[in-house]
């Protein structure tokens, strides 16, 4: 997607993509990029956040129920009527309608690149979680965006069973374009798992540009699929009869050896 400040708008183009991507592709679980519901323009994301849960919320609800799909909302703008900063986050459901899991975005986008500033602490508090999710008889481990950069957090998931990472993402266009794919095959072939990346993709109404190209990654760190540069869906069979083949016969997470690793 490539979402604006106007959130009937992005509500209306998540159905629609949403409803394409499991009528027409067959999706059984559907991930949003981060941000999906209002994205582009801080300035007006504290009269845009609500409540986890509550309407947005509800909405996916209703579509996963609706479909009989899990649903990963990618993330959205979490705060409480008088909170004093908001957090971004993330909400899993399943089939039913049920909210199985909430994530709030831990690593906060707080850096320079080229003559641009972002500060996304003055706005957001960090979440304090690390969140596994049981889901169709997989483990789903929740993240986002600049949490990718980060592999000690993609580590305890996969160590807490995960064998999907979810990183919805808005990437800046300058740091995609050569750390994006990068950091999400690193991602998938340190922790031989699948890593399903659905980003924000073109220009914002603060004039920032987003890198797009959604990603689904395979443990071996071969791209299965991505987005071309317009709203769509990047779509994938996930096959764990393989993933356990792989990690039985190339047992790199057994063979850690965390007795001889030195803590900070
Ligand atoms: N929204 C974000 O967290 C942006 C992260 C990003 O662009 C990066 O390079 O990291």
């Amino acid at each position: 997607m490539s979402s604006t400040v106007d959130k009937q708008e992005n509500l209306r183009t998540a159905e629609r993509l949403i409803r394409a991507a499991v009528l027409e592709g067959g999706a059984e679980l559907v991930a949003l990029p981060e941000l999906w519901s209002c994205h582009g323009l801080e300035s007006v994301y504290r009269e845009n956040a609500e409540p986890v849960p509550g309407p947005t919320t509800e909405f996916l609800s209703r579509l996963a129920r609706g479909l009989r799909i899990y649903l990963l909302g990618g993330s959205i703008l979490e705060g409480e009527p008088g909170a004093e900063r908001l957090h971004n986050t993330s909400t899993l459901f399943a089939p039913s309608g049920e909210l199985v899991a909430i994530y709030r975005k831990i690593h906060l986008f707080d850096v320079k690149v080229g003559d641009r500033e972002y500060l996304e602490s003055a706005g957001m508090a960090p979440g304090r979680e690390i969140v596994a999710a049981k889901a169709a008889g997989t483990v789903l481990g929740l993240t986002v965006c600049y949490d990718l950069r980060f592999p000690e957090l993609y580590r305890i998931l996969a160590l807490r069973g995960a064998e999907v990472l979810l990183v919805p993402a808005a990437f800046t266009l300058q740091t995609g374009k050569d750390h994006w794919e990068l950091l999400l095959r690193a991602r998938a072939v340190e922790n031989q798992a699948y890593v399903v990346a659905p980003a924000q993709w073109g220009r914002k109404q603060d004039g920032r540009w987003t890198y797009g190209r959604s990603m689904i990654v395979d443990p071996w760190g071969t791209v299965l699929s991505t987005c071309p540069d317009r709203d769509g869906y990047a779509l994938a069979t996930l096959d764990f009869e393989y993933l356990e083949r792989f990690r039985r016969e190339f047992p790199a997470l057994a063979n850690r050896r965390p007795e001889t690793y030195a803590w900070e």
